[in-house]
Formats: structure tokens, sequence, C-alpha cells
């Protein structure tokens, strides 16, 4: 698609180019775009694109640049310009795995590294993901040789997620659907997070009335019933038993995105429903799963049993 101007707005190339107000005009394959971007902020840029000719597109992309030396720009740049923001464009819960809350974790770990300059990665993401806050801590203090203790991430872990979590949560696609529908139908649901009790309340501030219609929830950094985290199964086996009629552990659906997490509801004797991230590969967890799915907005409870979409009874 030809641009207007000669300003290529790839993400690198942006960074020279891009003046407040200015916008650009695209146009090929039938198809006919306008975007405008200006810096809204000290740091970041939001992008607006139109549609025009028929193509009903409106997105906001917003851009931050990339932390480094050379821009002397540092993650908690973002904390401090932008949970304002995002929460102010993040009102639409009905649009907007449960919460969308990874991305901000990454963020924490980065800030957690910044003074040691290391970067994080996906590797040693996916070795955290799920696990008890002080197991989290230890991989990365291992993996990156930082010299600090495993209270002082937790110390500093518990600070950044007070500032960030509330704010700037969001929920996944199709999973205020997907527990409204099951809550409607009774079909009796629970929370089974690696997270400490006060982080999974902070995760849903902004959701309260939808967390309201889980039957309990089991965190595994406070619950003093689970004495060790994901990818042990004990959290599941714990969520299944706090159930009135304690079902059959075949009996449950887990929804996971963690490695870890589908690892320890396998191991439960659980069935799994794996929406991973795309950063992970999923070698051959895939074919243990019960099902993968790109988004929850793909889950069609018939499969299992469950009442489908659009069931008025
Ligand atoms: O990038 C990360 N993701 C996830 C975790 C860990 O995973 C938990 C969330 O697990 P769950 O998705 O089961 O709520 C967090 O509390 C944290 O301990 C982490 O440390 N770093």
């Amino acid at each position: 698609m030809p641009y207007t101007r000669d300003a290529a707005c790839g993400y690198g190339k942006m960074e020279q180019h891009v003046n407040r107000g200015e916008r650009f005009h695209m146009s090929g394959c039938g198809i006919s775009l306008d975007i405008s971007l200006w810096l809204s902020l000290e740091n970041y840029q939001l992008t607006f694109v139109s549609g025009e000719g028929g193509v009903g597109v409106r997105v906001a992309i917003i851009y931050r640049l990339h932390p480094t030396k050379k821009n002397g720009l540092k993650a908690a740049d973002f904390f401090k310009e932008f949970s304002g923001f995002v929460d102010s464009l993040a009102t639409n819960s009905g649009h907007l795995l449960i919460l969308d809350t990874e991305k901000l974790y990454s963020d924490i770990m980065q800030v957690i590294c910044d003074p040691y300059n290391k970067t994080f990665t996906w590797e040693v993401k996916k070795k955290q993901m799920g696990r008890k806050q002080r197991e989290a801590g230890k991989i990365l203090i291992e993996e990156f040789g930082l010299p600090i203790t495993v209270d002082d991430f937790c110390q500093q872990l518990n600070e950044l997620q007070k500032k960030i979590l509330p704010a700037n949560t969001v929920l996944l696609p199709g999973a205020e659907n997907l527990i409204r529908h099951l809550h409607k139908h009774k079909v009796p649901i629970a929370v089974a997070s690696g997270s400490h009790i006060e982080d999974t309340e902070l995760k849903f501030t902004k959701y309260k009335e939808l967390f309201s219609l889980f039957h309990h929830s089991v965190c595994s950094s406070s619950d003093p019933d689970i004495t060790q985290g994901k990818p042990a199964p004990d959290c599941f086996l714990v969520a299944a038993k706090r159930f009135p009629n304690s079902p059959d552990t075949e009996k449950v659906l887990v929804f996971e995105d963690a490695v870890n997490g589908v690892e320890g509801a396998l191991a439960a004797g659980m069935q799994v429903v794996w929406v991973p991230d795309a950063n992970i590969d999923k070698g051959s967890l895939a074919e243990r799963a019960t099902l993968v799915l790109d988004t929850l907005e793909d889950f069609q409870p018939e499969l299992f049993g469950l009442p489908p979409y659009g069931d008025q009874n």
C-alpha cells in the first residue's frame, strides 16, 4: 500500500518522522486508510486509523518508544505517564483468559531488572507464569544473577503491583461473555491463581461485580492449604474441593494461559483449554492439552457438554 507521504511508518522509522498532529493517507488494494499520529504524552504516540471507501475500521494503536540506553527511557517511565491514560481508554469493559495482566507483569519484571541492565525475556517469563510469588522471584534472580534477595523481589513486586494493577488491568476478549454465560446457566466457577489474594483483588478492582460471579478463588501465594504452586496440581484440587458438591476431577474444565498451569491441571486429572500467548512455543504440550485456542472468543461450550451461547434456557 503506497503512502501519500514519504515517511513510511514502520515502528523503527516512526520515531524519526512523527510530529504532533501529522496525518498520513494510505491507499491501494481497494482500501483507503487515514492515519493520524500525534505525541499525546511525552514519550508515547497515539495513532488512530480510520477507513474510507467502505472499510469499517476504527483502531487506536498506542505506540511507545522502546526503552534504550540511547533515548534514556526506562520501563518505569511507562507506568509514571501512562496508567491514567490507559484507564481512560479502557472504559469499554464489554469488549475488552480473564484479565490481560501478563504484559503488566513483564513490565514489572523489566523494572526490577533495569538497575542491573538485564533484559527480561519470554524464555524466563514462561518459567515464571502461574508460579507462586516467591518461586517466580527465585527464577528471576537465578536466571539473571540479580544481586537481590527473594524478599527484596517480593517487596518491589508488591509496591509496583499496587501502583499498576488496579487501573491498567483489562479483560481479555471472550472472558466476560464466558463467565456470564456459565454463571447464568448455574455452572459453578472458581478462580485458581498463582497470585496472592491481595493481588487478585487488585487485578479485579475495575471488575468487582464480574469477580463476584465466581463461587470462590484459590490464590496459591497466600492460601494456607497450598504448599506447592503451579505446575503442581494443588491449587486446582483445592479449588474443586471447595465447591459444595466437590466434583470429580475429570469433570472439571480448566482455562489456562501458563505452561505451568496446563501442567498443573493435567497433573490434577482435569481437562484443560489452553489459550497460550503467541510468544509461547507450544511444543508437545499442545497435544496433551484437551483443546488449544488462540482466544477465548473461539470457545464453544457445547463441545464440553455445556449449554451453547445464545441458548435462552
Ligand atoms: O511475567 C510474569 N508472569 C507471571 C508471574 C507469576 O505468575 C503469577 C500469576 O499466576 P496466575 O496466572 O496463575 O494468576 C504472578 O502472581 C507471578 O507470581 C511472574 O512472576 N512473572
